[in-house]
C-alpha cells in the first residue's frame, strides 16, 4: 500500500515546468526528423526518460530483470535477530539479487569459497558484512575476519557499515591503515577491516595473530589480484591464515586475465558471475562531449559547474597532477571544487572524503583512487575528465570506466556520467569501451550549450527528486 501512495506523490513531485520543457523538447526533435548523427541519440530519448523517473525501489525490487530483485525476506536468508535490526537501523527492507542469492551459499556448513559479482551499487557490500558478522564468534575475543580493500577510504565505508550493520552485536572492529593502528599494540578486534599492506605488516609483527582467522573477503578483489603489489600482499596474507579459512572475494568486474588469480586465490569457490553485457547500470545515462582540444574541455567543466552543484559531482582525472591543476585553475575562476588523491596524507584523505560525503563540498576532482567502492548516495553525476586508461596512457581501461561511472546511480538511483573526449585518442578509446560493453553512450552537443545544459539538467533533476522520494540506504 504504502508503495502505492508514495508512487503518487513521486509523481506529483516531477515539477511542471520540467515536464514542459521535456513536451517542448521532445516536440522539437521530433519536428527535426533524424539527422545524420543516426547513431547517436535524439534529445527526445534522454528528456521523455519517464520510465526512470517515476521507477520506485520498490518497483525496481519487484522486477525480475532488476540486480535489485529478490524473492525473499532477510529473515528467511537465516540472519540473526541482532542483524535483522541492524538491517532495519540501515533501513534495508528487502535484500537485493546478490544478497539473496550469495548469503545462502555465504553461511553453508562446512564454509565454502565464494567468488561475487553484481553491478556497482546493488549491495555487494552487506553480503560479505552480513557473512563476516554471523560467521564471527563474539565470545572469542581474537581476530577472526579479516576484509582487504584498495583503498583507505574504501576500507573506512566498509568498517562503517559493519559497526553500523553490527551495532546490536557486541563485535570489536579494528581500521588497519597506515598510522590507524596504536604503535605495539596488540589487535584483539574479531573484525580487522584495511589495506593489505598494514594488515600483512601487523602480522609480520606478530600484531595481528592469524591463528583464530577462519575468513577472509577481498573488497574489489579483481583490483587488487591484478595489481602486482596489492596481489602479492594479498597472497601473502592468506598463506599466513589457517588453511581452513573461507575465501571470498566481490567486485563489479572480473576480466578475464584475472580469473586465473581468483581462482587460485579462492579455489573451488562457488561463483555468482554476470555476462558482459550486464555489467553496466540501466539507471545511470552515459554521456559523451566532443570536445576540440584541452582548451574547450576546461571551458566544458566551467559550464558543466552549476549543474554539479545540482547534487553532487566527481570529476576523474589521469594523475594527481592533473588533479591539482585543476582545482587550481577552477578556483582561480571562482568555483569551490575539493580535491583528493593518494599524495596527501591520511588524516586530509578522511577530511575530504567526509567532507564530500556529508555534503559539505559538492564537486570532487579525484584520480582513480576513489574510482571503486565509494557509496555516496547524492552524487548524480560523474565526468571524466581524462577517459581512464591502461598504465601505457592508450589502452582503455574498461574495469575502470565503469567503476567509476558506477560512483553514480547507487542502488537503483537515476544518474549521469559525461565523458569528454578530445582527440582521435579519446574518441578511439571512447568507442572501445562501448563496443566492450555493448553500449551506446549519447552525444551531448556542445554548439548550442541552452539545449546540452537543459539536456543534462532533465537527468540531475530527476534524480535529486527521485532522492527525496526514496530515502533508502543509510550508508551516507
Ligand atoms: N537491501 C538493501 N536495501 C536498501 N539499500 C541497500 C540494500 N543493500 C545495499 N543498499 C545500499 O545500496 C548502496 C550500494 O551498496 P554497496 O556500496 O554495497 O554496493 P556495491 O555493490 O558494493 O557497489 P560497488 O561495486 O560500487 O562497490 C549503499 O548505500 C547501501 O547502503
Amino acid at each position: 500500500m504504502a508503495e502505492s501512495s508514495s508512487k503518487t506523490s513521486w509523481a506529483d513531485a516531477v515539477h511542471e515546468e520540467e515536464q514542459e520543457q521535456k513536451q517542448e523538447e521532445m516536440a522539437k526533435s521530433q519536428a527535426a526528423g533524424p539527422t545524420e548523427e543516426e547513431s547517436a541519440p535524439k534529445h527526445s530519448e534522454l528528456i521523455t526518460s519517464e520510465h526512470d523517473v517515476q521507477v520506485t525501489l520498490a518497483d525496481q525490487q519487484a522486477d525480475p530483470n532488476s540486480p535489485l530483485f529478490s524473492i525473499k525476506s532477510f529473515h528467511e536468508l537465516g540472519l540473526s535477530e541482532a542483524l535483522q535490526k541492524g538491517l532495519v537501523l540501515m533501513r534495508f527492507s528487502k535484500p537485493s539479487k546478490i544478497q539473496e542469492r550469495a548469503l545462502p551459499l555465504l553461511l553453508k556448513n562446512p564454509p565454502e569459497n565464494l567468488i561475487g559479482q553484481s553491478q556497482s551499487g546493488t549491495g555487494k557490500t552487506a553480503a560479505f558484512v552480513l557473512a563476516m558478522l554471523t560467521r564471527v564468534d563474539l565470545a572469542k575475543q581474537a581476530p577472526q575476519i579479516l576484509c582487504l580493500a584498495p583503498s583507505r577510504e574504501l576500507a573506512r565505508q566498509i568498517l562503517a557499515v559493519v559497526d553500523n550493520m553490527g551495532s546490536f552485536t557486541n563485535v570489536k572492529t579494528q581500521f588497519a591503515v597506515p598510522l590507524a593502528i596504536e604503535r605495539g599494540k596488540n589487535i584483539d578486534a574479531q573484525i580487522v577491516v584495511g589495506t593489505p599492506g598494514t594488515v600483512l605488516d601487523c602480522i609480520k609483527r606478530r600484531l595481528l595473530p592469524t591463528k583464530d582467522l577462519i575468513l577472509i573477503c577481498l573488497d574489489e578483489a579483481d583490483n587488487m589480484l591484478d595489481q602486482q603489489g596489492l596481489g602479492d600482499q594479498c597472497f601473502r596474507v592468506k598463506n599466513m591464515m589457517p588453511k581452513t579459512a573461507q575465501v571470498l572475494l566481490f567486485s563489479a568486474t572480473f576480466p578475464q586475465k584475472v580469473i586465473e588469480y581468483a581462482d587460485k586465490f579462492a579455489p573451488n569457490a562457488n561463483k555468482l558471475t554476470l555476462k558482459q553485457e550486464e555489467l553496466t547500470v540501466e539507471g545511470i545515462k552515459q554521456l559523451y562531449m566532443d570536445c576540440n582540444g584541452d582548451d574547450e574541455k576546461y571551458d566544458a567543466i566551467l559550464k558543466l559547474y552549476d549543474l554539479m552543484t545540482i547534487g553532487q559531482s566527481v570529476i576523474f582525472v589521469r594523475k594527481r597532477e592533473n588533479a591539482n591543476e585543476l582545482q587550481r585553475r577552477m578556483t582561480a575562476d571562482g568555483h569551490t571544487v575539493s580535491n583528493l588523491h593518494g599524495g596527501f596524507d591520511g588524516n586530509e584523505r578522511d577530511k575530504i572524503i567526509d567532507d564530500f560525503r556529508f555534503g559539505r563540498s559538492k564537486v570532487l576532482i579525484t584520480t582513480n583512487v576513489i574510482a571503486r567502492g565509494i557509496d555516496i548516495a547524492s552524487v548524480n553525476l560523474v565526468v571524466n575528465y581524462d577517459l581512464p586508461t591502461l598504465a601505457d596512457g592508450r589502452t582503455p581501461d574498461f574495469e575502470t570506466y565503469l567503476h567509476r561511472i558506477g560512483r553514480t546511480g547507487r542502488f537503483g538511483r537515476v544518474g549521469a556520467s559525461v565523458s569528454f573526449v578530445q582527440d582521435q585518442h579519446s574518441w578511439q578509446q571512447m568507442d572501445a569501451i562501448q563496443r566492450h560493453f555493448g553500449c551506446q553512450m549519447m552525444r551531448i552537443d556542445t554548439h548550442d550549450w541552452n539545449i546540452a545544459r537543459k539536456q543534462i539538467k532533465a537527468i540531475l533533476k530527476s534524480s535529486t527528486t527521485q532522492e527525496q522520494f526514496m530515502g533508502v540506504g543509510a550508508g551516507n
